[in-house]
């Protein structure tokens, strides 16, 4: 394996010129602010198309705020975002990105089925045209291992299940890019395992562009094709650490001294954070 240390890219990875092909997103010396704290200074880097991303840094280090940034929840104090070559106003209405947090937000009066239903249904009531899965809510529910399941109220799931249906609904309208916030973090260790499985077979079936943040650095090894350091006061990009690990991945390759590597070195960065 080659050593971590060569695989790291520049801190500030310059963002491309405009005329390429669009990467996922693009970050130009973005930054966001609350009032007079800068949580994000000047964040450069490109997300490319199709690739599964996870974010690490410290606590308070900016990780959700940077979904939040991306997904058009705040705008950027200075700088630029574009999410496929779109503003991320005109990404957010063109439904190109979807968000799944830690707590699954389901409508508790709702199935399974319906939950996932809903993006649909809220489309059509407002007129907008949206893009559709190829797949039906249904199979979307077969997708993360809940057939069967579709008449079940939230209450009547487990945690995991329940993250596993606002995974489908994330999924209805097709999103190219999906954001996800913790979202297995309150899960036990063989449900997060399970769904960790579960849901780079989803990213390997659907091609979606994935970002993913987690506290775990075992997590964003395992599902990462590159890990995105982030560090504190204020928050900005640290490293890109590429995960050069085999895929389809198993939980039996966290006990290879390559996984361990990787581990062993982002644990060292995340204490310099
Ligand atoms: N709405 C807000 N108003 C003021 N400050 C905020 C707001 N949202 C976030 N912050 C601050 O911005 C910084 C980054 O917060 P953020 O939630 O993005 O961190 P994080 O890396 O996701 O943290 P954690 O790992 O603990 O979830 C923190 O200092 C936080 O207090």
């Amino acid at each position: 394996m080659a050593d971590p240390m060569t695989l790291v890219q520049p801190l500030t990875t310059p963002a491309p010129e405009a005329g390429h092909a669009p990467a996922a997103a693009i970050l130009r010396n973005a930054s966001v602010r609350f009032g007079t704290f800068t949580a994000i200074q000047d964040l450069s880097l490109e997300i490319e198309a199709g690739a599964f991303y996870t974010i690490l840094g410290p606590s308070g280090c900016g990780k959700s705020t940077m979904l939040r940034l991306v997904s058009d929840l705040i705008p950027a104090a200075s700088g630029e975002v574009e999410i496929f070559g779109k503003s991320t106003e005109e990404a957010r209405l063109a439904r190109e990105f979807a968000f799944v947090f830690q707590d699954a937000t389901l409508l508790p009066w709702r199935s399974a089925l319906q939950n996932v239903e809903l993006p649909l249904e809220i489309g059509r009531k407002r007129g907008i045209e949206i893009k559709t899965s190829d797949r039906s809510p249904r199979e979307l529910l077969e997708l993360v291992g809940l057939k069967g399941r579709e008449d079940a109220l939230p209450h009547e799931l487990s945690g995991g299940m329940r993250q596993r249906v606002a995974i489908a609904r994330a999924l209805v309208c097709q999103p190219r890019l999906l954001l996800m916030d913790e979202p297995f973090g309150a899960l036990d260790e063989m449900t997060r395992d399970h769904l960790n499985l579960q849901l780079l077979q989803i990213w390997e079936e659907t091609g979606t562009t994935i970002l993913f943040v987690t506290h775990s650095i075992p997590e964003a090894v395992f599902l990462g094709q590159k890990v995105l350091m982030l560090q504190a006061h204020p928050g900005r990009l640290r490293e890109v650490v590429e995960i050069d690990l085999p895929f389809p991945r198993a939980i039996k390759q966290r006990e290879t001294p390559e996984f361990m590597r990787y581990a062993a070195y982002l644990r060292e960065l995340l204490e310099t954070c």
